[in-house]
């Protein structure tokens, strides 16, 4: 292929846990016979079912830079505790903590993003203009979904021949009445059993 003269192994292996639990396991591996290295960047782009997008806040990516896609991909730095939606979101997040967590006021659920290898997090939402405007989207369905993904596309990745990196995310979901900016004890005994 012209775009990518490459041969590659693509693994994802999709696990349920009983108690809902989302494991997504990918595997990349660099099956070229000439010899050449090849580098790419990666991210899930896992859409989050939400109540209302608007009482949605996202945890763990305070004082981290990003990336706007909005704004030709200048660096900006997050300046609030949480990403709150009022507005198209479209950004990439770099090198986050291995745990992000995205609450859900009113379903009162959280769900928690756990990533390895995936230092970087994409966070999408359309809004209304662009909504309308893509032939596989809703335009009233802006308003009750959440993209957020584990990603790695500051630092991309290197594979010579033969050799095999591998990125996982998980999601939990977890019953919540969060409130002003803590966590119930309920909730975090739930957190650490996960
Ligand atoms: O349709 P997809 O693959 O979920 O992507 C939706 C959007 O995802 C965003 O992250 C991209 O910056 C947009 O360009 C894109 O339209």
């Amino acid at each position: 292929m012209k775009t990518w003269p490459h041969s590659y192994e693509l693994r994802l292996q999709v696990a349920l846990s009983p108690r809902g639990d989302l494991i997504l396991t990918s595997r990349i591996k660099n099956k070229n016979a000439d010899g050449k290295p090849f580098q790419f960047t990666f991210a899930y782009h896992t859409y989050f079912s939400v109540s209302d997008i608007s009482e949605v806040r996202v945890e763990g990516l305070d004082t981290l830079d990003y990336h706007d896609n909005l704004q030709s991909k200048i660096r900006c730095t997050e300046q609030g505790d949480a990403v709150v939606f009022e507005s198209e979101v479209d950004r990439i997040y770099l090198s986050a903590p291995p745990k992000i967590v995205t609450i859900d006021h009113e379903k009162k659920r959280t769900f928690v993003l756990r990533k390895k290898e995936l230092p970087d997090v994409v966070v999408w939402n359309p809004w209304d203009r662009k909504a309308k405007a893509m032939p596989d989207f809703g335009a009233e369905e802006y308003k009750c979904m959440l993209c957020v993904g584990a990603a790695r596309i500051e630092k991309p990745i290197t594979l010579r021949p033969g050799e095999e990196w591998q990125g996982r995310q998980e999601i939990s979901p977890v019953p919540s009445s969060y409130s002003s900016g803590l966590l119930d004890p309920e909730m975090i005994q739930q957190m650490q059993r996960i």
